[in-house]
């Protein structure tokens, strides 16, 4: 595994469409544009996550041990360690923001937002919800400089 290919994720956001689809799962690069038309799930899931780490996604389908083993024939690489990490740290922003948008009370589950939920919310508490993770995210970037340079 040592010489799999080092895959940007600015590589990976532009391998978004059917015609070239690379997902992440783990810190590991899947080439899915064969596998397309074959998912038992459909194609529009897998193209929802393309060009992107589609990890949360596919751990929340609770795909069976066959589906795990089978990812491994599209496996071209894994990603760039400091920039997965970046990445992570913004996607766990995003899927926040996401989550808190979607979640149903009555199913106990989450779901896609629609217009009417973002209607029903307001769009302000949302506003304010980024201000606050941004505010955080400074805090916490002041802290770390401010170790450093003591
Ligand atoms: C290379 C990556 C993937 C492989 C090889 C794969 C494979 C499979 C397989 C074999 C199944 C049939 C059920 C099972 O055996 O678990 C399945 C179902 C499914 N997959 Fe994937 N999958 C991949 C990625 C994804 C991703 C990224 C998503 C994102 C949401 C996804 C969503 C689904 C859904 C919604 C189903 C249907 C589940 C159901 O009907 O109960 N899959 N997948």
């Amino acid at each position: 595994m040592a010489d799999l290919k080092q895959i940007t994720l600015k590589e990976i956001a532009d391998h978004n469409t059917n015609k070239s689809a690379w997902i992440v799962i783990g810190n590991k690069v899947f080439d899915v544009t064969k596998f397309l038309d074959e998912h038992p799930g459909g194609c529009e899931v897998l193209l929802e996550q393309a060009g992107s780490d589609g990890t949360e996604a596919f751990e929340d389908v609770g795909h069976s041990t066959d589906a795990r083993h089978m990812k491994d024939e599209y496996l071209i690489g894994e990603v760039v360690e400091v920039s997965y990490i970046y990445h992570k740290i913004l996607k766990v922003f995003f899927i926040f923001q996401e989550e808190r948008r979607t979640y149903s009370y009555d199913k106990k589950t989450w779901k896609a937002s629609t217009d009417q939920d973002n209607k029903q919310r307001g769009g302000e508490s949302l506003q304010a919800d980024n201000i606050i993770y941004f505010a955080l995210l400074a805090i916490i970037v002041a802290l770390v400089y401010y170790l450093i340079a003591a």
